[in-house]
């Protein structure tokens, strides 16, 4: 269909661009049909108005569609006759959304445009030849380039350790990326860590109700967090430019594919922090490297390198830090070029018969967690960091 489309644009419009014009999902605002997320939706029009490159017919029709099925609800026009093919095409992606809420229509319409502004930032802010920058994210850096969506947790001087903000954001990009134009997404670290994983002052900030609150937001917040990965639809590679801890670790059973720079570790010290294997690590990891591997990294807390973490298939591929970026991002670029449907399908294949599984071992995972994070033994080790006693 979005092929039709363009070869229509180029046949019948003098500005081929225009053929589902922006003002099409500007103009017909119902009001009615604007509760909740009101100002999100108008921000979001806004937006679109500002795009500076054109994001194609398919998504111009994409958001065509969830536009009018958040003020309008199910396709309710006449079906278009055969040759009337522009505006068969608006018609077949908007009946196409079925009886989809409009409540649900409004929020994708949101995402779809926010993952369009980090990967189609107006270009005249952008140095010719360099990435696509996001703008809003506190803790991440976020471009689109090449085909690749590049997450880059960004707190070099904590280490880029996990902070609240930081887990939102992360979720964010996540679902801005599965919807964006790109074939695959990377998550790496900027500085010296790729993550030292939990930021343990998320411990210290204590709600009205009390540790238990704190403990039980935090594991419903860990919950979702992991879940996104479970969840991402597309090739997911993680680019270990050095040392990995905690929760940054757990969750490469999650990724796709594992590269890290000969300088990387990968540590998990639950037991010394008075914790418990989280990111279903206490799923994948077994099956990854054998139980008896496993106890001794989520158990015993034994730190790999990243070599040791390769041969115990934790790690698709090592690469002498000299040359890491370079041999790592040729690589990407030339995996991002093969068609991403057929990637996407297969990574379905590969992943989706232990979908249910892992979001079941997450669950339980949180649940064990929430009660750890109550315990004396988190509690003295949490106090021990923070008072600088202790460091791994
Ligand atoms: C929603 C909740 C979900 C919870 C999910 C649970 C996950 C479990 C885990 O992830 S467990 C892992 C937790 N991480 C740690 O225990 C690591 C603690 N950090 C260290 O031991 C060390 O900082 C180090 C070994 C990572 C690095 O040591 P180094 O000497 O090289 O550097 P500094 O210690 O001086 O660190 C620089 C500054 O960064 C701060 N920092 C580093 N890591 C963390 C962290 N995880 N949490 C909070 N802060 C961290 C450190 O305090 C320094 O800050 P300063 O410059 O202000 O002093």
């Amino acid at each position: 269909m979005a092929h039709l489309a363009w070869r229509l644009a180029q046949r019948w419009c003098p500005s081929s661009l225009q053929v589902i014009s922006f003002p099409v999902v500007q103009l017909h605002l119902n009001r009615t049909a604007m509760r909740a997320s009101q100002k999100d939706f108008e921000n979001a029009m806004n937006q679109v108005k500002l795009l500076k490159k054109d994001p194609g017919n398919e998504v111009k029709l994409k958001l065509y569609s969830l536009y009018k099925q958040a003020t309008e609800g199910p396709c309710n026009m006449p079906k278009p006759g055969v040759f009337d093919l522009i505006n068969k095409a608006k018609w077949d992606a908007w009946n196409a959304l079925g009886s989809l809420p409009k409540e649900t229509a409004r929020q994708n319409y949101v995402d779809l445009v926010s993952s369009l502004s980090s990967s189609l930032e107006s270009s005249s802010q952008v140095e010719p030849g360099t990435d696509r920058k996001s703008t809003g994210y506190e803790t991440l850096m976020v471009t689109s380039e090449d085909g690749i969506t590049k997450i880059m947790l960004n707190r070099p001087t904590k280490k880029n350790a996990l902070n609240v903000e930081m887990y939102h954001e992360i979720m964010h990009a996540l679902k801005a990326a599965s919807k964006d134009d790109s074939a695959i997404t990377v998550l790496t670290g900027n500085g010296d860590y790729y993550s030292s994983g939990n930021d343990l002052t998320n411990f210290t900030d204590i709600p009205p109700g009390g540790v238990e609150e704190k403990a039980k937001n935090g594991a419903i917040l860990l919950r979702e967090f992991v879940g996104c990965f479970i969840d991402f639809p597309k090739p997911l590679i993680a680019v270990v430019n050095g040392p990995a801890v905690g929760i940054s670790v757990t969750l490469l059973g999650l990724f796709d594919a594992v590269y890290a720079s000969d300088r990387a570790t990968f540590h998990t010290p639950f037991s010394h922090l008075g914790q418990s294997p989280e990111g279903c690590s206490s799923y994948t990891f077994p099956k990854i490297m054998s139980p008896a591997k496993a106890t001794e990294m989520l158990v015993f807390g034994k730190k790999l390198t990243a070599g040791e973490a390769c041969a115990q298939g934790l790690v698709t591929e090592v690469f002498p830090d000299s040359t890491f970026q370079k041999e790592v991002w040729t690589r990407l670029k030339a995996f991002a070029k093969l068609p991403p449907n057929a990637m996407r399908i297969s990574k379905e294949i590969i992943r989706n018969r232990e979908k249910e599984k892992l979001h079941a071992v997450n669950a339980e995972e949180c649940s064990v967690l929430q009660g750890r994070w109550l315990s004396d033994e988190c509690m003295n080790a949490v106090v021990n960091f923070l008072s600088r006693k202790s460091k791994l």
